[in-house]
């Protein structure tokens, strides 16, 4: 489904990936384990085609992606790929559900039609009454539950998701990742997870290590 192959990548003189592989099937969960400053960030917006790689090659569902040019590359974004960063990063301004409803809205529906499909993700999610709210008037696992509906709510074909629980204390980290793993499997949508959190990363299905810049073992839970 998504694949980076030996991919490398430098910020200046700092090499971040040096021939980092990684191959995610179609309904996988993967997570990116590793430690600080591995590289798993860089891989994941190397894959997200956020990043283009110095050199090496990022393949999405049959597609080259890193050859694609800015504009196609975030359309790509908008309409296949689904994201959950650690801070939620929430509009302040817009509520909870035109939140929820952003990324259909950016794909072209209309508002009632997005906000339609919006709300039902509030009762899935456990966030129903909080449909109006600002994301100052959410807890942060009820602001990281909110992007997680983000996330997924146009369907994409791979949800990215750096550090989701980062923010969160281990008991709400779990009900986010109890409900992140549910919809993704019940939308048959792709994850890679970048986590350094041993108990996080149990939820996948397969657990990769990068370690300088190198995708460069592999653990099967
Ligand atoms: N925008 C940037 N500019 C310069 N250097 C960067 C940038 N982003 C990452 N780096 C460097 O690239 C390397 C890999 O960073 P990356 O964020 O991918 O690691 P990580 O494994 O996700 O780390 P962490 O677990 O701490 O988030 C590090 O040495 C980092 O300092």
């Amino acid at each position: 489904m998504i694949e980076a192959r030996e991919v490398v990548l430098s910020f200046g003189e700092t090499p971040a990936l040096r021939g980092a592989t990684l191959s995610v099937a179609a309904g996988e969960i993967v997570a990116v384990m590793g430690p600080s400053g591995s590289g798993k960030s860089t891989l994941l917006h190397c894959l997200a085609g956020i990043l283009v790689p110095d050199s090496g090659e990022i393949h999405f569902d049959g597609r080259r992606v890193d050859t694609l040019d800015e504009t196609a590359r975030s359309v790509l974004r908008r309409d296949r790929f689904g994201f959950v960063f650690q801070f939620g990063q929430l509009v302040p301004e817009l509520t909870a559900e035109e939140n929820v409803a952003l990324p259909l809205l950016l794909g072209g529906a209309k508002r009632p039609d997005a906000l339609r499909e919006a709300r039902p993700w509030f009762e899935r999610l456990g966030l129903a009454g909080l449909e109006r709210r600002r994301s100052g008037e959410l807890s942060g696992g009820q602001a990281q539950r909110v992007a997680l509906a983000r996330g997924l709510v146009a369907k994409p074909g791979v949800l990215f998701a750096d550090e989701p629980t980062g923010a969160l204390d281990s008991l709400t980290g779990e009900q986010v990742m109890d409900l992140l793993v549910a919809s993704a499997r019940e939308q048959g949508t792709t994850v890679v997870l970048v986590t350094h959190e041993a108990r996080v990363a149990a939820y996948a299905d397969r657990q990769v290590i990068v370690r300088d810049g190198k995708v460069n073992a592999l653990v099967h839970s």
